[in-house]
């Protein structure tokens, strides 16, 4: 490997797909290569999340968390991190680590590190002239990811009627990423004309979905299988569908009673699950994310006992990318995925770490944005450098998750004849 180093870290604070201020950083090597990362910010945080430093911790900050967060990337972290290896992330995020010296990031700020180490493997990989899924993931890194595209929105995400948060299609019966992407932007396209021929409005949710009132979840989903249908695709076949309830926002939840915020509806942690079961045996969804709440595990338990054969059920606020948490669901049998979010654990080398201990374990991984993103593509190379199978990045018509979707057909196009789709996801299927 290069002698070269870190000689130089610059923070600042640029804005996110919400408008609220968020971190970048420059990462500067003794060659010259500049490399740079972004951090994103979630609406429907995971209580178990590393700790960022945003403006609505106001508590601590006076409203200026971002401030903080760039000042510790221009003073401790620019420190800690001169002079080390860009080669060596694991060191470099170890250093960072260290300096901050909490558990969950609370000194320094889960955005101001993870924007270093992101920007630090940017410029490894640049100044090595490698693309950067070719640097995290060598030569092995080739397989792109199935889109789990989010085409309808509800939750915290939206101010419409609906409770489950997000309602995404999988184009999991097209042979390329190419092919698949561009089936998901007919059927989005699809679902708008549908909406309008029912009066329905066509505003958006932060990832972009429609944001229509309607009724319940069950009719979410028949508008989203007769929008497949009118763009010329086989529901179950072409498509499958995933949800994600983000049920940890759903409050009663840790007494036993989950109250849907919206329509006020009521369920037992049995009654969610029943209600999961009837939706999966009526309609061809693949994936359920966060249908209970992150502290619910005996209901996981429950839920993956019952679905767990025939249905991906993905813990993001139950494992918020942490191998502590994953191994504690992994011993109980609380799931059989994960999502991947570099933000809630706060560094690269960590997330890595977390993918390992689950393809370790066949748990399938995603690799997610977050509602409030940035342009930046990094979580498209990852997906593609640790053969992640599915990749969430909302709809196709926003900038800055669109930006990930154009990212992989720029790599499919590189890695050629080498590029492998997954297609269809059967869930025997282990890693
Ligand atoms: O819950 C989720 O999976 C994410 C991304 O879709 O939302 P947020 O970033 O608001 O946590
Ligand atoms: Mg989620």
């Amino acid at each position: 490997m290069k002698d070269n180093r870190i000689e130089q870290v610059i923070g600042r604070e640029i804005l996110d797909s919400r408008g609220n201020p968020t971190v970048q950083a420059d990462v500067i090597l003794t060659d010259g290569t500049v490399g740079r990362g972004s951090s994103p910010s979630g609406a429907s945080t995971g209580q178990f999340e590393a700790l960022e430093l945003r403006d609505k911790d106001t508590a601590r900050y006076g409203g200026k968390g971002v401030v903080h967060a760039v000042h510790n990337v221009n003073t401790t972290l620019r420190e800690a991190v001169k002079g080390l290896s860009p080669y060596d992330i694991f060191a470099v995020d170890q250093a960072m680590l260290k300096a901050d010296g909490t558990k969950d990031k609370s000194k320094l700020g889960a955005n101001a590190i993870l924007a270093v180490s992101l920007a630090a493997a940017d410029a490894a990989a640049k100044s090595l002239g490698q693309p950067l899924y070719r640097f995290i993931g060598g030569i092995n890194g080739n397989q792109l990811p199935v889109p789990m595209m989010n085409i309808l929105n509800g939750g915290a995400h939206a101010s419409n009627t609906v409770d489950v948060q997000e309602f995404m299609i999988m184009p999991a019966g097209a042979t390329s990423f190419r092919e698949g992407l561009r089936w998901c932007s007919e059927v989005y396209h699809s679902l708008a004309a549908l909406l309008k021929m029912h009066g329905l409005t066509t505003s958006v949710g932060d990832e972009g979905g429609f944001a229509p009132n309607l009724a319940s979840d069950e009719e979410a989903i028949q508008y989203i299988i007769r929008a497949i249908e009118a763009a010329g695709y086989r529901p179950g076949t072409d498509f499958v569908l995933a949800l994600d309830a983000a049920a940890s926002e759903w409050k009663g939840a840790k007494t036993g009673e989950y109250v849907l915020p919206k329509s006020g509806q009521k369920y037992t942690s049995a009654e969610l699950i029943a209600h999961w079961k009837k939706l999966v045996q009526a309609y061809p969804i693949y994936s359920i994310e966060d249908g209970l709440d992150e502290e619910d595990w005996e209901g996981w338990a429950q839920l993956t006992k019952e679905l767990g054969d025939k249905v991906q059920l993905v813990g993001d606020d139950l494992f918020v990318t942490n191998t502590e948490r994953l191994a504690k669901g992994i011993s109980q049998g609380c799931g059989n995925a994960i999502l991947i979010k570099l933000n809630q654990i706060g560094s690269l080398s960590e997330t890595l770490e977390a993918i390992k201990l689950a393809h370790r374990n066949g748990y399938r991984t995603i690799i997610s944005h977050r509602s409030g993103e940035t342009e930046d593509s990094f979580i498209a190379d990852l997906a593609v450098a640790i053969n992640a199978g599915q990749i969430k990045s909302g709809a196709p018509n926003r900038s800055e998750r669109v930006a990930k979707y154009n990212r992989l057909l720029q790599i499919e196009e590189g890695l050629g004849d080498g590029a492998i789709y997954p297609g269809f996801l059967t869930f025997a299927q282990k890693h």
